[in-house]
């Protein structure tokens, strides 16, 4: 069906809604770990900040039974593009409800719709301003989160989420392919970086992970050593390392539910119109670690489930290919399990 209605003008990922189980040791880890901001609080949720960030949050933990994904939030350009947002959703025959402001705490009028590849995802412009603590560095700690960046979602036709977000007016940055056809990955923007979105082949509809920025690579090695000091390096699942993907330096966290949070830095920019797409090759190592360890099993195959605007979860179903079947990445002693002829990439015995 030709879609007739224009796309909104979407500006940037903005916030996302988990819900957690322990909503206490979700706090230490959001907050006494991490150092984000609590902007509002009470038995049921936890509203959370960045320091750059002026909004009244970009995290929610709401407590809750089962771990999951409740939404994810995209910051529109003005009110009016709540019209249009409602009007290109109804066209595409989604579930799609306005809902009033304050539905979501500090949070205006915003319409919500499970999207074509599954999603819960509101899309707001107005919400509550407060105290911006870009400058405030008697409190940053030396692990100072910046803003949030991006999300990563886990998918089982990454063509197909391609195909959405490109109606939906985002750019593309960098695809993950392999020269026949299969598209493992991409990452798709608005804000002028490298992705707002990055779409991960796998069982999907769920969330891979959100990812906060912070402003240097130290204070991403500070989390790692204040988690040693405390015992809980097993928080850490992938990194520190740098991303081929993005160059951004990088560490993979996992919170006390599971949720999976990556800290990122040093990405670039994106926002010339003819800016290049950087096309990897799947058997290339270098594509997700430019250097360092093998990626996890975890990394490719655990995520969290999606919930739908009803607050059930989402059905998952599973990619007809797998990235990781093909080739792990960064670990330089996998294989290509293709005809190595054509793949000039470092692999197994070679050096
Ligand atoms: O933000 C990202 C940038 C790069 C990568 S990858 O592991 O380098 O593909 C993953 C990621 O989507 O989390
Ligand atoms: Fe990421």
């Amino acid at each position: 069906m030709a879609v007739t209605q224009p796309p909104p003008d979407v500006l940037r990922a903005a916030y996302a809604e988990f819900i957690v189980t322990d909503l206490a040791a979700a706090r230490w880890f959001y907050v006494d770990l991490l150092g984000l901001l609590v902007t509002a609080e009470d038995d049921e949720a936890i509203h959370l900040r960045a320091y750059e960030e002026y909004l009244h949050h970009s995290l929610v933990l709401r407590r809750g039974t089962t771990p999951a994904l409740a939404r994810l939030g995209y910051r529109v350009r003005s009110n009016a593009e709540l019209d249009v947002a409602e009007r290109y959703f109804r066209e595409l025959g989604v579930d799609t409800r306005r809902v009033p402001a304050g539905t979501c705490r500090g949070i205006g009028e915003a319409v919500r719709v499970q999207d074509p590849i599954g999603f819960p995802v509101e899309f707001f412009y107005d919400a509550e301003h407060t105290e911006r603590f870009t400058q405030r560095y008697d409190v940053h700690g030396a692990n100072a989160i910046s803003r949030l960046d991006h999300f990563n979602v886990a998918v089982p036709d990454v063509k197909a989420a391609h195909a959405y977000y490109r109606g939906l007016g985002f750019g593309v940055s960098e695809t993950i392919e392999d020269g026949a056809d299969n598209l493992y990955a991409a990452w798709m923007f608005r804000k002028q970086t490298v992705h707002d979105i990055a779409l991960t082949g796998g069982d999907g509809p769920r969330l891979h992970h959100v990812a906060f920025a912070t402003q240097e690579r130290h204070q991403i090695l500070h989390t790692c050593d204040v988690l040693g000091a405390l015992g809980r390096e097993h928080h850490i699942e992938r990194g520190p390392g740098r991303h081929g993907v993005s160059n951004a330096f990088y560490l993979y966290l996992r919170d006390p539910d599971g949720h999976r949070i990556e800290i990122y830095t040093s990405d670039y920019y994106t926002g010339d119109p003819d800016n290049p797409v950087q096309r990897w090759d799947v058997h290339d190592n270098r594509r997700r670690s430019f250097w360092g360890h093998s990626v996890v099993d975890s990394w490719y195959y655990e995520a969290s489930t999606a919930l739908d605007l009803d607050g059930k979860q989402v059905p998952v179903t599973s990619p007809e290919k797998r990235e990781a079947l093909v080739s792990v990445g960064a670990d330089g002693f996998s294989v290509s399990t293709e005809n190595n002829e054509r793949h000039p990439f470092k692999i197994g015995e070679q050096v």
